[in-house]
Protein backbone atom coordinates (compact mmCIF):
# COMPACT_ATOMS: atom_id res chain seq x y z
CA UNK A 1 0.00 0.00 0.00
CA UNK A 2 1.09 3.50 -0.76
CA UNK A 3 2.71 5.20 2.20
CA UNK A 4 0.09 7.02 4.25
CA UNK A 5 1.49 10.47 3.63
CA UNK A 6 -0.51 13.45 4.78
CA UNK A 7 -2.91 14.17 1.98
CA UNK A 8 -5.82 16.57 1.97
CA UNK A 9 -8.44 13.89 1.43
CA UNK A 10 -7.19 10.71 3.02
CA UNK A 11 -8.33 8.84 6.06
CA UNK A 12 -5.11 7.80 7.74
CA UNK A 13 -4.35 5.62 10.74
CA UNK A 14 -0.84 6.17 11.98
CA UNK A 15 0.65 3.64 14.40
CA UNK A 16 -2.81 3.00 15.84
CA UNK A 17 -3.16 0.83 18.93
CA UNK A 18 -6.53 -0.14 20.40
CA UNK A 19 -7.07 -1.91 23.67
CA UNK A 20 -10.31 -3.92 23.79
CA UNK A 21 -10.85 -4.56 27.48
CA UNK A 22 -7.50 -5.96 28.56
CA UNK A 23 -6.76 -7.29 25.05
CA UNK A 24 -4.51 -5.44 22.58
CA UNK A 25 -6.84 -5.88 19.59
CA UNK A 26 -4.94 -3.52 17.24
CA UNK A 27 -1.19 -3.14 17.63
CA UNK A 28 0.57 -0.39 15.70
CA UNK A 29 -1.42 -0.28 12.46
CA UNK A 30 -0.49 2.30 9.83
CA UNK A 31 -2.81 2.44 6.80
CA UNK A 32 -4.21 5.08 4.49
CA UNK A 33 -7.57 5.00 2.75
CA UNK A 34 -8.15 7.22 -0.25
CA UNK A 35 -11.28 8.65 -1.85
CA UNK A 36 -12.19 6.87 -5.08
CA UNK A 37 -10.56 3.68 -3.86
CA UNK A 38 -12.04 0.39 -2.65
CA UNK A 39 -10.01 -1.16 0.14
CA UNK A 40 -10.88 -4.57 1.54
CA UNK A 41 -9.69 -5.44 5.04
CA UNK A 42 -9.15 -9.17 5.34
CA UNK A 43 -7.74 -11.52 7.96
CA UNK A 44 -8.77 -14.42 10.20
CA UNK A 45 -11.36 -14.24 12.99
CA UNK A 46 -10.12 -12.11 15.86
CA UNK A 47 -7.43 -10.38 13.75
CA UNK A 48 -8.72 -6.93 14.75
CA UNK A 49 -10.59 -5.98 11.57
CA UNK A 50 -13.78 -4.69 13.24
CA UNK A 51 -11.80 -2.93 15.93
CA UNK A 52 -9.65 -1.16 13.33
CA UNK A 53 -12.72 -0.07 11.37
CA UNK A 54 -14.39 1.30 14.49
CA UNK A 55 -11.19 3.09 15.49
CA UNK A 56 -10.76 4.86 12.14
CA UNK A 57 -14.43 5.88 12.26
CA UNK A 58 -13.94 7.37 15.73
CA UNK A 59 -16.38 4.95 17.38
CA UNK A 60 -13.69 3.24 19.46
CA UNK A 61 -10.97 5.29 21.16
CA UNK A 62 -7.40 4.85 20.04
CA UNK A 63 -5.04 4.10 22.93
CA UNK A 64 -1.90 5.12 21.04
CA UNK A 65 -1.22 6.65 17.63
CA UNK A 66 -3.54 8.88 15.65
CA UNK A 67 -6.34 8.85 13.08
CA UNK A 68 -6.41 11.81 10.68
CA UNK A 69 -9.11 12.78 8.21
CA UNK A 70 -8.42 15.41 5.55
CA UNK A 71 -5.11 16.11 7.26
CA UNK A 72 -6.70 16.96 10.61
CA UNK A 73 -6.77 14.74 13.71
CA UNK A 74 -10.14 12.97 13.79
CA UNK A 75 -10.62 13.98 17.42
CA UNK A 76 -10.64 17.67 16.34
CA UNK A 77 -13.73 17.03 14.16
CA UNK A 78 -17.07 17.64 15.85
CA UNK A 79 -19.32 14.63 16.22
CA UNK A 80 -21.72 16.04 13.61
CA UNK A 81 -18.93 16.76 11.09
CA UNK A 82 -17.47 13.33 11.65
CA UNK A 83 -20.74 11.48 11.20
CA UNK A 84 -21.38 13.39 7.97
CA UNK A 85 -17.93 12.56 6.58
CA UNK A 86 -17.63 8.93 7.69
CA UNK A 87 -20.53 6.51 7.38
CA UNK A 88 -20.18 3.24 9.23
CA UNK A 89 -22.21 0.13 8.54
CA UNK A 90 -21.94 -2.38 11.36
CA UNK A 91 -22.02 -6.17 10.97
CA UNK A 92 -25.68 -6.54 11.90
CA UNK A 93 -27.20 -3.17 11.29
CA UNK A 94 -30.37 -2.91 13.36
CA UNK A 95 -33.11 -1.23 11.35
CA UNK A 96 -36.41 -0.13 12.89
CA UNK A 97 -38.72 -3.02 11.96
CA UNK A 98 -41.93 -1.00 11.77
CA UNK A 99 -40.48 1.85 9.69
CA UNK A 100 -40.99 2.15 5.96
CA UNK A 101 -37.94 1.73 3.75
CA UNK A 102 -37.97 5.30 2.44
CA UNK A 103 -38.12 6.70 5.99
CA UNK A 104 -35.21 4.48 7.02
CA UNK A 105 -33.10 5.76 4.13
CA UNK A 106 -34.06 9.32 5.11
CA UNK A 107 -32.45 8.67 8.50
CA UNK A 108 -29.17 8.82 6.61
CA UNK A 109 -29.83 12.53 6.05
CA UNK A 110 -29.79 13.15 9.79
CA UNK A 111 -33.53 12.82 10.44
CA UNK A 112 -32.75 10.51 13.41
CA UNK A 113 -30.22 12.89 14.91
CA UNK A 114 -32.69 15.77 14.80
CA UNK A 115 -35.36 13.67 16.41
CA UNK A 116 -33.08 12.65 19.26
CA UNK A 117 -31.72 16.17 19.68
CA UNK A 118 -28.15 15.29 18.69
CA UNK A 119 -28.14 17.81 15.85
CA UNK A 120 -29.99 21.08 15.47
CA UNK A 121 -33.14 20.62 13.41
CA UNK A 122 -32.77 21.92 9.89
CA UNK A 123 -35.49 22.08 7.29
CA UNK A 124 -35.87 19.07 4.99
CA UNK A 125 -34.70 20.28 1.59
CA UNK A 126 -35.06 19.25 -2.05
CA UNK A 127 -31.40 18.23 -1.78
CA UNK A 128 -32.27 15.79 1.02
CA UNK A 129 -35.12 14.36 -1.04
CA UNK A 130 -32.83 13.95 -4.07
CA UNK A 131 -30.15 12.23 -1.97
CA UNK A 132 -32.73 9.74 -0.67
CA UNK A 133 -33.99 9.07 -4.22
CA UNK A 134 -30.44 8.56 -5.50
CA UNK A 135 -29.56 6.17 -2.67
CA UNK A 136 -32.74 4.13 -3.31
CA UNK A 137 -31.99 3.97 -7.03
CA UNK A 138 -28.32 3.11 -6.64
CA UNK A 139 -29.05 0.17 -4.33
CA UNK A 140 -32.09 -1.02 -6.29
CA UNK A 141 -34.32 -0.61 -3.24
CA UNK A 142 -36.78 1.93 -4.65
CA UNK A 143 -39.13 -0.85 -5.80
CA UNK A 144 -39.95 -1.61 -2.17
CA UNK A 145 -39.59 1.90 -0.70
CA UNK A 146 -43.13 1.78 0.76
CA UNK A 147 -42.70 -1.57 2.49
CA UNK A 148 -41.91 -1.91 6.16
CA UNK A 149 -38.50 -3.24 7.19
CA UNK A 150 -40.21 -6.24 8.82
CA UNK A 151 -41.51 -7.23 5.36
CA UNK A 152 -38.03 -7.50 3.81
CA UNK A 153 -35.70 -10.47 3.40
CA UNK A 154 -32.33 -10.32 5.16
CA UNK A 155 -30.54 -9.44 1.92
CA UNK A 156 -33.04 -6.69 1.07
CA UNK A 157 -32.73 -5.21 4.56
CA UNK A 158 -28.94 -5.21 4.18
CA UNK A 159 -29.27 -3.19 0.98
CA UNK A 160 -31.59 -0.73 2.73
CA UNK A 161 -28.92 -0.25 5.40
CA UNK A 162 -26.45 0.45 2.59
CA UNK A 163 -28.89 2.95 1.03
CA UNK A 164 -29.24 4.74 4.37
CA UNK A 165 -25.45 5.07 4.60
CA UNK A 166 -25.17 6.33 1.00
CA UNK A 167 -27.95 8.89 1.54
CA UNK A 168 -25.61 10.70 3.93
CA UNK A 169 -23.25 11.29 0.97
CA UNK A 170 -20.21 10.62 3.13
CA UNK A 171 -16.60 10.98 2.01
CA UNK A 172 -15.85 7.47 3.26
CA UNK A 173 -18.08 4.49 3.75
CA UNK A 174 -16.77 1.84 6.15
CA UNK A 175 -18.57 -1.49 6.15
CA UNK A 176 -18.09 -4.42 8.48
CA UNK A 177 -18.82 -7.62 6.54
CA UNK A 178 -21.48 -6.11 4.24
CA UNK A 179 -21.90 -9.41 2.37
CA UNK A 180 -22.36 -11.54 5.48
CA UNK A 181 -25.43 -13.81 5.15
CA UNK A 182 -25.97 -12.75 1.54
CA UNK A 183 -26.34 -15.23 -1.28
CA UNK A 184 -23.90 -15.07 -4.17
CA UNK A 185 -26.08 -12.79 -6.31
CA UNK A 186 -26.75 -10.29 -3.50
CA UNK A 187 -23.09 -10.31 -2.45
CA UNK A 188 -21.99 -9.53 -6.01
CA UNK A 189 -24.68 -6.82 -6.23
CA UNK A 190 -23.36 -5.14 -3.08
CA UNK A 191 -19.80 -5.17 -4.44
CA UNK A 192 -21.08 -3.77 -7.76
CA UNK A 193 -22.98 -0.95 -5.99
CA UNK A 194 -19.88 -0.15 -3.98
CA UNK A 195 -17.73 -0.10 -7.12
CA UNK A 196 -20.13 2.44 -8.70
CA UNK A 197 -19.85 4.68 -5.65
CA UNK A 198 -16.07 4.38 -5.73
CA UNK A 199 -16.10 5.45 -9.39
CA UNK A 200 -17.99 8.54 -8.21
CA UNK A 201 -15.23 9.38 -5.71
CA UNK A 202 -16.38 7.68 -2.50
CA UNK A 203 -13.70 6.00 -0.39
CA UNK A 204 -14.88 2.50 0.54
CA UNK A 205 -13.31 0.34 3.24
CA UNK A 206 -14.97 -3.04 3.70
CA UNK A 207 -14.17 -5.98 5.93
CA UNK A 208 -14.64 -9.05 3.75
CA UNK A 209 -14.16 -12.71 4.63
CA UNK A 210 -14.60 -14.02 1.08
CA UNK A 211 -11.13 -13.67 -0.42
CA UNK A 212 -12.45 -14.05 -3.96
CA UNK A 213 -14.75 -11.07 -3.42
CA UNK A 214 -11.94 -9.16 -1.73
CA UNK A 215 -9.81 -9.77 -4.84
CA UNK A 216 -12.16 -7.33 -6.63
CA UNK A 217 -11.04 -4.45 -4.40
CA UNK A 218 -8.38 -1.95 -5.49
CA UNK A 219 -6.29 -2.55 -2.39
CA UNK A 220 -6.18 -5.05 0.42
CA UNK A 221 -5.05 -4.81 4.01
CA UNK A 222 -4.35 -8.22 5.54
CA UNK A 223 -4.50 -8.15 9.33
CA UNK A 224 -3.14 -10.83 11.61
CA UNK A 225 -3.05 -10.67 15.42
CA UNK A 226 -3.78 -6.95 15.41
CA UNK A 227 -1.03 -6.06 12.95
CA UNK A 228 -0.73 -5.50 9.20
CA UNK A 229 0.75 -8.64 7.70
CA UNK A 230 0.57 -7.32 4.12
CA UNK A 231 -1.04 -4.48 2.20
CA UNK A 232 -1.18 -3.41 -1.42
CA UNK A 233 -2.78 -4.51 -4.66
CA UNK A 234 -4.67 -7.85 -4.53
CA UNK A 235 -1.88 -9.68 -6.38
CA UNK A 236 0.67 -8.42 -3.86
CA UNK A 237 -1.36 -9.47 -0.83
CA UNK A 238 -3.14 -12.66 -1.94
CA UNK A 239 -0.06 -14.87 -2.08
CA UNK A 240 0.12 -18.44 -0.75
CA UNK A 241 2.81 -17.37 1.75
CA UNK A 242 0.77 -14.47 3.18
CA UNK A 243 -2.42 -16.52 3.38
CA UNK A 244 -0.65 -19.43 5.05
CA UNK A 245 0.90 -17.06 7.59
CA UNK A 246 -2.47 -15.45 8.33
CA UNK A 247 -4.90 -18.36 8.16
CA UNK A 248 -2.62 -21.40 8.51
CA UNK A 249 -4.16 -22.79 5.32
CA UNK A 250 -2.34 -23.77 2.13
CA UNK A 251 -3.89 -22.21 -0.95
CA UNK A 252 -3.28 -21.89 -4.66
CA UNK A 253 -3.77 -18.48 -6.19
CA UNK A 254 -4.61 -18.54 -9.88
CA UNK A 255 -5.22 -15.79 -12.38
CA UNK A 256 -8.52 -16.32 -14.23
CA UNK A 257 -8.80 -13.74 -17.03
CA UNK A 258 -8.47 -10.44 -15.17
CA UNK A 259 -9.31 -11.89 -11.75
CA UNK A 260 -7.47 -13.69 -8.97
CA UNK A 261 -8.92 -16.86 -7.50
CA UNK A 262 -7.90 -18.27 -4.14
CA UNK A 263 -8.34 -22.05 -3.93
CA UNK A 264 -7.74 -23.86 -0.61
CA UNK A 265 -5.57 -26.97 -0.99
CA UNK A 266 -6.28 -28.47 2.43
N1 LIG B 1 -14.14 -6.01 25.03
C1 LIG B 1 -13.22 -6.91 24.73
N2 LIG B 1 -12.52 -7.54 25.68
C2 LIG B 1 -11.57 -8.45 25.40
N3 LIG B 1 -11.24 -8.78 24.14
C3 LIG B 1 -11.90 -8.19 23.14
C4 LIG B 1 -12.93 -7.25 23.37
N4 LIG B 1 -13.39 -6.82 22.17
C5 LIG B 1 -12.69 -7.50 21.23
N5 LIG B 1 -11.80 -8.32 21.81
C6 LIG B 1 -10.86 -9.23 21.14
O1 LIG B 1 -10.13 -8.44 20.22
C7 LIG B 1 -9.81 -9.27 19.09
C8 LIG B 1 -10.15 -8.52 17.82
O2 LIG B 1 -11.57 -8.47 17.69
P1 LIG B 1 -12.26 -7.97 16.35
O3 LIG B 1 -13.73 -8.06 16.54
O4 LIG B 1 -11.70 -6.65 15.96
O5 LIG B 1 -11.74 -9.07 15.31
P2 LIG B 1 -12.21 -9.34 13.82
O6 LIG B 1 -10.97 -9.48 13.01
O7 LIG B 1 -13.19 -8.33 13.37
O8 LIG B 1 -12.88 -10.77 13.99
P3 LIG B 1 -14.09 -11.51 13.20
O9 LIG B 1 -13.57 -11.85 11.85
O10 LIG B 1 -14.29 -12.76 14.03
O11 LIG B 1 -15.29 -10.60 13.21
C9 LIG B 1 -10.54 -10.58 19.27
O12 LIG B 1 -9.63 -11.55 19.72
C10 LIG B 1 -11.57 -10.28 20.32
O13 LIG B 1 -11.86 -11.42 21.11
Amino acid sequence: MQSPVSSPDRLVAHDVHVQAGSFPAVRGVTVAFAPGEFTAVIGPNGAGKSTLLRAVTGLTPVTRGEVRLADRPLRSWSRAQRSRALAFLAQSEGLPAAARVRDVVALGRGAGEWRFGLLPRSPWTAEDEAAVDAALDRTDTRRFEDRRVSELSGGEAQRVALARALAAQPRFLLLDEPTNHLDLAYALDVVRYLRCEVAGGLGVVAVLHDLNLAARADRLVLLHAGQVLASGRPAEVLTPAHLHAAYGVRVRVVQDSDRLLVIPED
